[in-house]
């Protein structure tokens, strides 16, 4: 699956509000919040051939941080090109890099939604987080012997691992007013 498609094909659907006093029905649950701000977040990478979100939340709810796979500060995408063979030596993960932009001390227990399956290294720092659940929204490479590793190590520490399921596949999202026709 490729996320930009993902992202394509997002489209969220509203239902009418049957009366003025009632509260509005379809609005965005917060699974699909959190998963839809990694998602997003995707949208910032330049890495021309997979672009991946993440996104931490605490337990009372509130984002903690947010990250995209990038070249570390500094490194210019103009001079550790994207197009070598060897960019993971210099890449960093989505799942690395909202864990070092946490607006918090730190996220200990806290839900990490990222659009793709963490590698081993990612897995390490998550561990080392205190992060405690997962949601993960494909595995690109399952017989990969990093993302075994990483599964094992997983495990092993207790953080849960789970298959994202969406209450809507699609959300769409138009910056050009009206908004919402309010
Ligand atoms: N969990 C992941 C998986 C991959 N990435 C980044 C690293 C690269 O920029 C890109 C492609 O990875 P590959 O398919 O070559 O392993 O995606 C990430 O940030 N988080
Ligand atoms: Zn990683």
């Amino acid at each position: 699956m490729d996320i930009n498609n993902l992202t394509a094909k997002m489209s969220f659907e509203d239902s009418p509000n049957p009366s003025k006093s009632a509260k509005r029905v379809g609005y965005l649950k917060w699974e699909d919040y959190f998963m839809a701000t990694a998602v997003l977040a995707a949208q910032r990478s330049k890495d021309p051939n997979c672009q991946v979100g993440a996104c931490i939340v605490n337990t009372d709810k509130r984002i903690v941080g947010v990250g995209y796979n990038g070249m570390p500060n500094g490194c210019s995408d103009e001079v550790f090109d994207w197009t070598q063979t060897n960019k993971q030596l210099y890449v960093c993960h989505a799942e690395m890099n909202a864990i070092l932009n946490k607006n918090v001390i730190d996220v200990k227990g806290c839900d990490l939604y990222v659009t793709r399956y963490p590698c081993n290294e990612c897995a390490k720092v998550i561990i080392q987080s205190g992060i405690k659940n997962i949601y993960y929204i494909y595995n690109k490479h399952p017989d990969k012997p990093i993302y075994i590793a990483s599964g094992k190590m997983l495990e092993a520490a207790g953080v849960s691992v789970m298959k994202f399921v969406p209450e809507n596949n699609e959300i769409l999202l138009n910056l050009s007013p009206p908004q919402m026709h309010c």
